[in-house]
């Protein structure tokens, strides 16, 4: 297996030929049942597969939320493991939602299984949580850093929950995301023309208040289901433009099963985003 150039490389690659959308992959039972799937195997493999053979050729990033797969067990994992080398051969990348977050000897094993060429769970990119402190995340900044992978830390997250512990002051006088923002600015310095450590920033907050300048991807989710909207982002985002990556779930995924439906629901959304954007 040849070396896999950065993440960023690669990322940045991706959005300047496919467009700068992440599709998610939540199968959620409500989903499910809309599709007429039983919540079962047999459901959550058809709507993955599918979901998989109607976009891989046009989005730049699916993000599969892992709970939703996680919840079926070990046969769960397995429809995960397949959509995911499907995806990668298919050309898009997979950024594994699964927002871990340990003691470092235990993230160790978290990157291994994510990030670590060969793994069964082997993705370009995971989700992870700072909030045991950014030093807790260095077995997989440097297991990602060895091996062309990549991470996304979670700064401002979607939810209206997570002020009380990522706008909390900090030692230092500043918020708590501002101090895990100023992490990832380090860990990217010098990287071109994009670095491999990227943050949550949800789309549906009223405004950052905080320096996006990371040198990094800026993943962000909260399109649709959550209320944001594509002209939320030139306010959010102004001046890291061509760095955000939007993320989109329920409200593509519910534009299935129609392979044609979804396909649509995607390209409304990415051309949606790159006039809001002016990335087009
Ligand atoms: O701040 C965050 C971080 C992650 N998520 C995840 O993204 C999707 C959103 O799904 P929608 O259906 O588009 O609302 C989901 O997997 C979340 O766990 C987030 O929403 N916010």
């Amino acid at each position: 297996m040849s070396p896999l150039a950065p993440f960023g490389t690669r990322l940045r690659a991706a959005m300047d030929t496919r467009g700068p959308l992440c599709v998610g992959i939540d199968p959620h039972a409500s989903l499910l049942a809309d599709w007429g799937l039983g919540d079962d195997i047999a459901g959550l493999e058809r709507f993955t597969y599918t979901v998989v053979e109607a976009l891989a050729d046009r989005v730049a990033v699916f993000k599969p939320q892992s709970a939703f797969f996680e919840r079926f067990g070990s046969r769960g994992i397995a429809v995960l493991e397949t959509a995911v080398a499907r995806s990668r051969e298919a050309g898009a990348l997979v950024l594994m939602d699964a927002k871990r977050g340990d003691i470092g000897s235990t993230m160790t094993a978290y990157a291994e299984t994510y990030l670590r060429p060969g793994a069964p769970l082997f993705s370009d990119a995971v989700t992870l949580s700072p909030y045991l402190g950014f030093g807790s995340l260095r077995p997989a900044l440097d297991l990602a850093a060895a091996h062309g992978t990549g991470v996304f830390v979670l700064g401002l997250t979607s939810n209206p929950e997570g002020v009380e512990v990522q706008r909390a002051r900090a030692a230092d006088g500043g918020s708590v995301a501002g101090l895990m923002l100023r992490q990832i600015a380090a860990e990217n310095a010098g990287a071109r023309p994009l670095g491999s450590v990227g943050a949550v920033i949800g789309a549906t907050l009223a405004e950052a208040g905080e320096d996006l300048a990371v040198n990094g991807p800026l993943l962000a989710p909260g399109i649709g289901a959550q209320g944001a909207t594509p002209a939320d982002l030139p306010r959010l985002f102004a001046g890291a433009a061509d760095r955000v990556l939007p993320a989109v779930s329920r409200a593509v995924l519910g534009a299935g099963p129609d392979p044609a439906g979804l396909r649509a629901a995607a390209d409304r959304y990415a051309d949606g985003i790159r006039a809001a954007l002016g990335t087009a």
